[in-house]
């Protein structure tokens, strides 16, 4: 250890390290060490020397980290390649992510939500329609696996196209199952070994892959049917040294869009109707703000309602401070990076590890921070004192544009669900859309509570890539005439 390296968490073997202690409960074990070492400390996570630091200043550190500092596809290329495919997001220059980044942007725009909002409406209505789990006045229902169906069939119709989503029907649905089961930490150490599900996943990216290709070479041999989707858009971009973006590279930005929007918006879905279940009262508020912003006959929702409805908009956002699906952003360190304000200096054969969850249930930012409360959010709500208000809004807080639009760096602000600075998001406003419409149809639809009525909500699955709820998580239903 040299002289001015971080303080290293105690651990017993060299190799696992503190692997299980983290992997089983980041945020208890970060919360632990925090009060153990202070905001910056390492422990070793499969053999590597992992560099923790938390709270917004930890967050600006590493994402807003420079090029020639931090970087991000050295750590994620081993599980997102074998699962996109070759050419793209971590498989090329960060240069060549950002034009991608922007390829992709031009496809979410207003007037593309505007479309997207009665799809996602008919997909959640009709889901309910026709699934057995929801027939009859009321039942207990496991939540997790229906809005994992509701997900994907409103994310790839909206995103992918109509073609693509009729083919989830049947056999795109078990090949997504196969990529999937190949996104898990384990092929962070695993990723190259001729295991069974790896030997599936490589199978089933070929086989979507070929699927996106022969759905690209059908659309260009007739333009006309031709909707404003993704790929669309990603069929008519060209990188900025004049090449056309190839077609297996559109086919593998499809796939990598689809795990995105597909993991993020199940998990959270699944969430926030668990919470719904332990707060009846919120979901009851919900109904009403819908009847006196909408009008009492509840006319078929549009993407103008959505911003008529700031309670239904703060579900989504509180849901995302207390389960984030992504708990760890991780980066390499490139060249030994000073820690402004300590002695510390980050060196190269160190992983940078940023948390932003830790500060988003931090009490010196949200009062009472594991109670999930939505009014939070309101102006002048008791738990919401005004210095969170400032760095929250980002309008104030400095701007940055590396390639594929301007981007908030978000430093010092203490809610970053979607991350900030280079490697920024670009789903946020789909996620919100088909999150907050996917609320709105179910509050018409149903009431919730607990099996047991408590208001207790159950605990969290870190053991796969996006921290996901413990299965089965039941819920009672009972539908709303
Ligand atoms: C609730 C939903 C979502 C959450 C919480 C979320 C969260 C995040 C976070 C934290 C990052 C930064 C990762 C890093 O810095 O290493 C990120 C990046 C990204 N996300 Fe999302 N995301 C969500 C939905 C989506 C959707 C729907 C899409 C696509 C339509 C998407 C596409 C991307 C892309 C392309 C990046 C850029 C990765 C990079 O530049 O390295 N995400 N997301
Ligand atoms: N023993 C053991 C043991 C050891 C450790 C652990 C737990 O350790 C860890 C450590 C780190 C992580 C990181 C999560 C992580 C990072 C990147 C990505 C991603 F790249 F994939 C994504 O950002 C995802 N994304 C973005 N927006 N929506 N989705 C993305 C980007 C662009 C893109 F186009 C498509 C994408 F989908 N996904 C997830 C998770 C768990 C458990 C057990």
């Amino acid at each position: 250890k040299k002289p001015n390296e971080p303080p290293m968490v105690f651990h017993l073997f060299p190799l696992i390290g503190s692997t299980i202690t983290y992997g089983m409960d980041p945020p208890t074990f970060f919360d632990k060490n925090r009060k153990k070492y202070g905001d910056v400390f390492t422990f070793i996570l499969l053999g590597k020397k992992t560099t923790v630091y938390v709270g917004p200043k930890g967050n600006d550190f590493i994402l807003n980290g420079k090029i020639k500092d931090v970087c991000a596809e050295e750590i994620y290329t081993v599980l997102t390649t074998p699962v996109f495919g070759k050419d793209v997001v971590y498989d090329c220059p960060n240069s060549k992510l950002m034009e991608q980044k922007k390829f992709m942007k031009i496809a979410l725009t207003t007037e593309a939500f505007r479309s997207y909002v009665p799809i996602i409406s008919d997909e959640v209505t009709s889901y309910f329609k026709r699934t057995p789990d929801f027939k009859g006045q009321s039942g207990v229902v496991n939540i997790c696996p229906k809005m994992a169906q509701i997900t994907i069939f409103t994310a790839s119709h909206a995103l992918q196209g109509k073609d693509i989503r009729d083919q989830f029907d049947e056999k795109l649905a078990d090949l997504y199952h196969d990529l999937d089961m190949g996104f898990s930490p384990i092929n962070f150490m695993l990723h190259w070994a001729p295991l069974p599900w790896n030997n599936r996943r490589d199978h089933a990216q070929r086989t979507v892959a070929k699927i996106y290709m022969d759905t690209i070479k059908r659309r260009r041999a007739n333009p006309e049917t031709e909707a404003q989707d993704m790929m669309f858009h990603l069929m008519n971009s060209s990188y900025k040294n004049g090449v056309q973006v190839p077609d297996h590279e559109i086919s593998h930005m499809m796939i990598a869009l689809l795990m995105a929007g597909q993991h993020s918006s199940s998990s959270t879905s699944a969430w926030i109707m668990l919470r719904l279940a332990s707060r009846p009262d919120i979901m009851e508020d919900l109904y009403q703000e819908q009847i006196h912003a909408l009008g009492k006959d509840l006319p078929p929702l549009t993407y103008e309602d959505l911003a008529k409805l700031p309670l239904n908009q703060a579900i989504v956002k509180e849901t995302l401070r207390l389960h984030a699906p992504i708990h760890s952003i991780m980066r390499a360190v490139k060249s030994p990076m000073p820690v402004p304000g300590t002695k510390y200096v980050i060196p190269t054969d160190h992983v940078l590890l940023a948390a932003p969850g830790v500060s988003a249930t931090d009490s010196q930012y949200f009062p009472e921070p594991d109670l999930w409360e939505p009014h939070r959010w309101e102006p002048d709500h008791p738990l919401t004192p005004s210095i969170v208000r400032n760095p929250l809004n980002e309008e104030d807080d400095e701007k940055i544009d590396y390639g594929y639009g301007l981007v908030s760096k978000g430093a010092g602000s203490p809610y970053l669900p979607f991350g900030a600075g280079r490697h920024r998001c670009i789903g946020e406003q789909f996620a919100n859309v088909q999150l907050q419409t996917i609320v709105a149809e179910v509050v018409r639809l149903f009431k919730f509570r607990n099996v047991d009525g408590s208001d207790k909500v159950i605990g969290t699955d870190y053991a796969s890539l996006f921290s996901r709820p413990l299965e089965p998580a039941n819920i009672y239903w009972e539908r709303r005439n």
